[in-house]
Formats: structure tokens, C-alpha cells, sequence
């Protein structure tokens, strides 16, 4: 999947213009799960709308199975579209209908013949875990459940993309685990190419493989989970980040800590241990080489998709222009240095 330069803009009563999409491009594999995330008004919802051109952007180019949408004719357009399953927020079922005939939906709509149907909607809740409910009722399921089904409704057609519209934004913690679980299952099972849209840096820790990062109509910053969480390269994504995987420092340690001692200053340090010298002795070496007094605070390993890395909280002492050059030193190792503010511990 590939969009190229795209722009999307409204204008809104005041006539003032809102460059929704303000020339995106991204690239998906076949077979990866490509997250974008961003804060409520980045763009994303318009930019996920327009992979299957829900929402027509102004100009740019949406390549999906190595062909561009944008020229098809409406008949072409709606086949295409059945390639695209989609999953939303709040499911979108039909209250009306029992689970089995909510999966049917997309079926009916394309004109797959009864037995067919019947065939690929057992398919589809079997994948779920949901063979047993089909014939309840959306009312009678919990938030989990309902997602399972409009997951199973997104694939009875069995496309090749699957997109996910904050898929779990309307679950508790535990169902979002699983649910997030059960996307994984169902890429490596049936292949599948999964883009999704979320606010939340837990979502992309959990299970993308790439990621994107929004702010105000464009991408600032985009590459590997892993990469884009060790070295984050934009404040904000640095801020998304720091929600996730910040610093643990226990209350009240601050107020604890010794003062710093005469000409000394004394800073709080975050160190990323990620990459090739993760694994050396960079903190009795930073000690050694720059008369540092390095006391540490906190430090847990933690794990994103699949890869290890350390976080480690510090205290440094020491003369202010030593401190400077020991930090200038991590970050030519290519650690992930980021100062802690006092206030932000202080006082808690
Ligand atoms: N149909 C529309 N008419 C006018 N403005 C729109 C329309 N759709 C989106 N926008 C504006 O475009 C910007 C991007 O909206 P979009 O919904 O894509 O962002 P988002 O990152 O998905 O945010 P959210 O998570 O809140 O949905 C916002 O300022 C929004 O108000």
C-alpha cells in the first residue's frame, strides 16, 4: 500500500482552512502492522478514510494491491473496497440483526449467494472465537465481544488490508490486550496487511511493527516500533513516548537525594539502553571519564515488539560542564538521553 503526497483540506465556517492532510506519504508491506498515531485532530481518521476513498483526498495518490484507486469508476471502486475490511471504535453493529447476520452484512450488500455466506460467516466467527454466539445478539455481548464480531464482519470478505479505526480506544486495558492479541493472531494466520489508527503509544508498543507519527496534518516522524521508541527523534513523539515508557521514579526520591556539594551540580537523567553498546559499562566509564558521581534511582528492562531494552533513572553529580560532556558522550553511543526535571518527580 502506497500514498503518495496527500492532501486533504476543509474549510469550516469561519472560512478558515483546516489542512486535515497536508501531504502525507507512507508506505505499507504486505503483511505488516503500520500504526500512525497522533493527537485527537492529527489527521488520522482522514487518512485511514482515505485508503479505501471513504474520504477522497484533494489531490496525491492511493496505491492498494499495486493499484491506484483514485481513477476507478464506482462499480470498480465498491469490488476494490471488499480487499479492505475495516473495524471501528464503537463496532457499528446493527442492534437488529443477531451476530452471525451483522458478519453477513458485507456479504449480503455484495451479493454473495445464501450458502456461500453461511460458509464464510462460520469462517469468520470461528477466527473470532465467537462460533457459539452467533445467534445472539449485539445487546446480549460485552465491549470484547462486539469488537470480536466487527472484526469477523471486516474479514467475511476476506480482504487482504485490514484497517483499524482505534479499534480499542473503547476497551478496558485487559479486552484491549486481547483484542490486540487476536489482530497478531489474525496477521500472521491469514496474512493480512493491517493499518491502524490509535492515540496510544501502548497500542503500538503491543503489536506494530512500523509506525508513524501525525501532528497537524503531516508526518513527523516515521520508521521501526523499536527504532521510534529508543530514538525518538521529534519532541513530540519524544512526549508520546515518555507516557509509555517514562522514567519510574519513585515519590519522594527526589527530596531524599543528596544535595550537590560545592561547584557541583546535580541533574536527572533518563538513559535508553538500546543497540550495540547497550550492553557496555557506560555507567562506571561516564564515572571514570568525567568525575561523575552517578547514583542510581530506578532501572527496569522493558520490551517493544519483541526486543529488549533497559531504562535506567540517574542521578548525576558532578561539575556542570562534565555533566554536559558525559551526556554528549551517551549520546555519540547512541543511548536515549533525556533530563528528567526535578519538578517533574518532585512533590508527589
Ligand atoms: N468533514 C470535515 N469537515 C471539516 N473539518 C474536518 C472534517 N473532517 C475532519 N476535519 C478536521 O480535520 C482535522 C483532522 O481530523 P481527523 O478526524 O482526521 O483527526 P484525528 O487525528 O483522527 O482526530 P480524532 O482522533 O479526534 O478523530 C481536524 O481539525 C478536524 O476538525
Amino acid at each position: 500500500m502506497r500514498l503518495t503526497e496527500l492532501r486533504r483540506h476543509f474549510s469550516t465556517s469561519g472560512s478558515t482552512l483546516v489542512k486535515a492532510l497536508d501531504g502525507v506519504s507512507l508506505s505499507v508491506a504486505p503483511g505488516e502492522i503500520f500504526g500512525i498515531v497522533g493527537r485527537s485532530g492529527a489527521g488520522k481518521s482522514t487518512l485511514i478514510r482515505c485508503v479505501n476513498l471513504l474520504e477522497r483526498p484533494d489531490s496525491g495518490s492511493v496505491r492498494v494491491l499495486g493499484e491506484e484507486l483514485l481513477g476507478l469508476d464506482d462499480a470498480a471502486l465498491r469490488e476494490r473496497r471488499r480487499g479492505i475490511g475495516m473495524v471501528f471504535q464503537h463496532f457499528n453493529l446493527l442492534a437488529s440483526r443477531t451476530v452471525a447476520d451483522n458478519v453477513a452484512f458485507p456479504l449480503e450488500v455484495a451479493g454473495v449467494p445464501a450458502a456461500e455466506r453461511k460458509t464464510r460467516v462460520a469462517e469468520a466467527l470461528a477466527l473470532v472465537g465467537l462460533a457459539e454466539k452467533a445467534k445472539n445478539y449485539p445487546t446480549q455481548l460485552s465491549g470484547g465481544q462486539k469488537q470480536r464480531v466487527g472484526i469477523a464482519r471486516a474479514l467475511a470478505p476476506r480482504p487482504k488490508i485490514l484497517l483499524c479505526d482505534e479499534a480499542t480506544s473503547a476497551l478496558d486495558p485487559e479486552t484491549t490486550q486481547e483484542i490486540l492479541g487476536l489482530i497478531k493472531t489474525l496477521r500472521d494466520q491469514l496474512d493480512l496487511t493491517v493499518l491502524l489508527i490509535t492515540h496510544e503509544m501502548a497500542v503500538v508498543k503491543e503489536i506494530c511493527d512500523r509506525v508513524a507519527v501525525m501532528e497537524r496534518g503531516q508526518v513527523i516522524e516515521e520508521g521501526r516500533v523499536f527504532d521510534v521508541f529508543t530514538r525518538p527523534a521529534h519532541p513530540t513523539t519524544r512526549r508520546f513516548i515518555a507516557d509509555t515508557i517514562g522514567h519510574s521514579i519513585p515519590p519522594g526520591t527526589v527530596a531524599r537525594l543528596p544535595a550537590p556539594g560545592a561547584g557541583e551540580a546535580r541533574r536527572l537523567l533518563q538513559v535508553l539502553f538500546a543497540g550495540p553498546n547497550s550492553t557496555r559499562s557506560v555507567i562506571s566509564e561516564a564515572s571514570r571519564r568525567y568525575g561523575l558521581d552517578l547514583n542510581i534511582i530506578s532501572g527496569r528492562i522493558d520490551e517493544i515488539a519483541g526486543e529488549p531494552f533497559g531504562i535506567m533513572a540517574l542521578a548525576a553529580y558532578g561539575a556542570p560542564e562534565q555533566i554536559e560532556a558525559a551526556l554528549a558522550w551517551f549520546a555519540e553511543l547512541g543511548l536515549g538521553i533525556t533530563p528528567i526535571p526535578d519538578s517533574a518527580v518532585e512533590g508527589h
